[in-house]
């Protein structure tokens, strides 16, 4: 029930307690009539209910506190502090899911003792995402602030816009227009491992920044027609607002639990906080950017003077929904802001991550390197070569290594989801509101779905023995690798990302040796919606010949 109802149902309980009152006892009567009557009964009322809801019903009454439980907790918090707080978000899932006997649900308490569940196996997960996918959405407090930065694209929306939304863009992500751009994708690799050259000098770069770049400029390319040139202006204003947007801190972090409770009009005002107040600012400019884009696009295929020919070869996501002619010049800025936001900052990490753990294990990178080196030209020859989706896929070290660091490193580790009204989930019932906790890194690296390795690098689990790749990683339900979730809201762009990452890794370990330069320790993700390498990805990449 919504707060406003509650607060309806309040109000009307007290004026009839009201009119009881002063019926059987008239002389009773306050100073104030009537009003101050239904006043106090109100106060009276709410302390009540806030009582019973606080210290009553989550104890005493709810039936989702006889599932199996996480202990400890604080009275007020519950575990969320735990399960928030802690780095890598998600790591406190795995823990008591691997603590926790279940059936396939966790409970856990959230704040002021509310319910809140993790499902933990195949079916839980298929009838949250799949089966009755739209009666679950995201808590719509934090959808309010993501809203501000990406407006109201495909992933904030729910129900029917969604699906209306989801129609018009799949075609732009269906493996035939992926396809199409995996010249892009190699030749912006090259270009990656050309600009390292100079900075392979140094005894250490933190290469996670130019990750970001280099896909910055890809989703620029691919999604905008623009590219962005972030990889040759680092110091461009736009590049950094994504990057101060994106950089972890533990303040965004207790910034975003709060907008888990906190009305957004509340949350964005809060006095001598910088959080708030760059949020705004950044969400100010993104916006412009974007909706400027979108109408000059417009202008520009509209333009009477570009041939037939010309406004067919525009394929980028952007003039293909100009072209559909679904959408207005802002709402198709909300499309531009959302791919803006999902589509690189997720992919840059994970590019991150696959060279952290080749740094970390020699003996893989020799054997990528010499797969590469056999298969695909030499990053130096982009002016003569070129690349097909074939060649890069049909490499299965490359498939291995890339799949097995999408399973340790999901970019988004953690996801929300409560049921919109009263729904049964296994043998539950829950009431609408309940929390619900998706964990992909918890599930991506449970011991009881992928062994007793789960948490180790293993990239042959992709690999059949008989040399073919494969896409199960050797677990038995799809809902074991959660990275790119599933079902109607899973992500559009993971065959996108999937991609980009081959090119960009395949490009990398053709020309360079990586080497991690810090202790081991320092080097773990965080990050609230979205998780980068906390400290930095700092590699010492050395150059070699061809
Ligand atoms: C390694 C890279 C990526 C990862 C790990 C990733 C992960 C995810 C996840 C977990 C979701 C679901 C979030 C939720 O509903 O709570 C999602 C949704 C989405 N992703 Fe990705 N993503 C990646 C790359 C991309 C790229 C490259 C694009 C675009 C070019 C993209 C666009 C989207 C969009 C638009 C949605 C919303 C889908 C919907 O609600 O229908 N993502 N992504």
């Amino acid at each position: 029930m919504k707060t406003r109802d509650r607060a309806v149902i309040l109000v009307i309980l007290s004026a009839i307690e009201s009119y009881l009152f002063l019926h059987f006892r008239p002389e009773w009567r306050p100073l104030g009539g009537i009003g101050r009557l239904v006043e106090r009964f109100f106060i009276a009322n709410l302390v009540l209910w806030v009582g019973y809801a606080v210290l009553i019903y989550p104890y005493f009454v709810s039936h989702l506190r006889k599932l199996p439980s996480v202990p400890g907790g604080y009275f007020l918090t519950g575990n969320l502090l735990e399960v928030r707080l802690k780095q890598p978000q998600g790591e406190a899932v795995r823990q008591w899911m691997e603590k926790v006997p279940n059936e396939g649900l966790i409970h856990f308490r959230e704040i002021l003792g509310r319910d809140a569940l993790i499902p933990t196996n195949g079916a839980m997960l298929k009838t949250i995402l799949h089966d009755n996918n739209y009666d679950y959405h995201k808590p719509s407090r934090l959808v309010d602030i993501i809203r501000l930065i990406i407006g109201d694209g495909l992933i904030s929306v729910e129900g029917d816009m969604h699906k209306f939304q989801r129609k018009h863009l799949l075609p732009s992500f269906q493996v035939k227009a992926i396809r199409d751009l995996y010249p892009m994708f190699w030749a912006k690799s090259c270009e990656l491992t050309h600009r390292l050259k100079e900075a392979s000098k140094e005894p250490e770069i933190e290469f996670g920044v130019w990750c970001t770049r280099v896909t910055l400029d890809i989703i620029g390319i691919a999604g905008f027609g623009r590219d962005f040139e972030s990889l040759k202006n680092p110091d461009d204003p736009f590049v950094k607002d994504y990057q101060d947007l994106l950089e972890p801190a533990l303040m965004k972090t207790v910034f975003f639990t709060m907008a888990l409770f906190l009305p957004k009009a509340i949350l964005m005002n809060i006095p001598f906080w910088h959080i708030p107040k760059n949020l705004s600012r950044i969400s100010g400019t993104l916006n412009e950017f974007a909706y400027n884009m979108c109408k000059d696009r417009r202008a520009e295929l509209n333009d009477l003077k570009l041939n037939a020919d010309d406004r067919e070869q525009r394929k980028d996501i952007l003039s293909l929904l100009i072209k559909s002619n679904d959408f207005t010049d802002r709402e198709l800025s909300y499309q531009v802001l959302t791919m803006m936001g999902a589509g690189h900052e997720t992919t840059s990490s994970t590019l991150s991550w696959c060279t952290y753990l080749l740094a970390q294990n020699p003996e893989y990178q020799n054997r990528l390197r010499a797969e590469v080196r056999k298969h695909l030209p030499s990053p130096d020859n982009i002016a003569t070569e070129n690349i097909t989706a074939a060649a890069i896929d049909n490499l299965p070290l490359l498939h291995g290594i890339t799949q097995e660091t999408l399973r340790l490193y999901p970019t988004v580790p953690v996801t929300l989801r409560v049921p919109i009204k009263e729904t049964i989930l296994g043998d539950s019932k829950l009431s609408a509101g309940t929390m619900i906790m998706i964990s992909p890194w918890a599930i991506n690296r449970n011991t009881e779905i992928w062994g007793k390795g789960a948490q180790e690098f293993i990239p042959e689990r992709w690999i059949d023995e008989d040399g073919r790749i494969n896409n199960s990683g050797g677990a038995t339900n799809n809902y074991s690798q959660m990275t790119f979730l599933h079902g109607p809201r899973s992500c559009i762009g993971q065959g996108f990302s999937r991609s980009e990452l081959k090119c960009l890794l395949a490009a990398l370990v053709w020309k360079y040796n990586m080497q991690l330069t810090r202790d081991k320790d320092s080097y773990y993700p965080a990050g609230v919606i979205t998780t980068k390498p906390a400290n930095g990805m700092w590699i010492k990449f050395t150059e070699i010949a061809d």
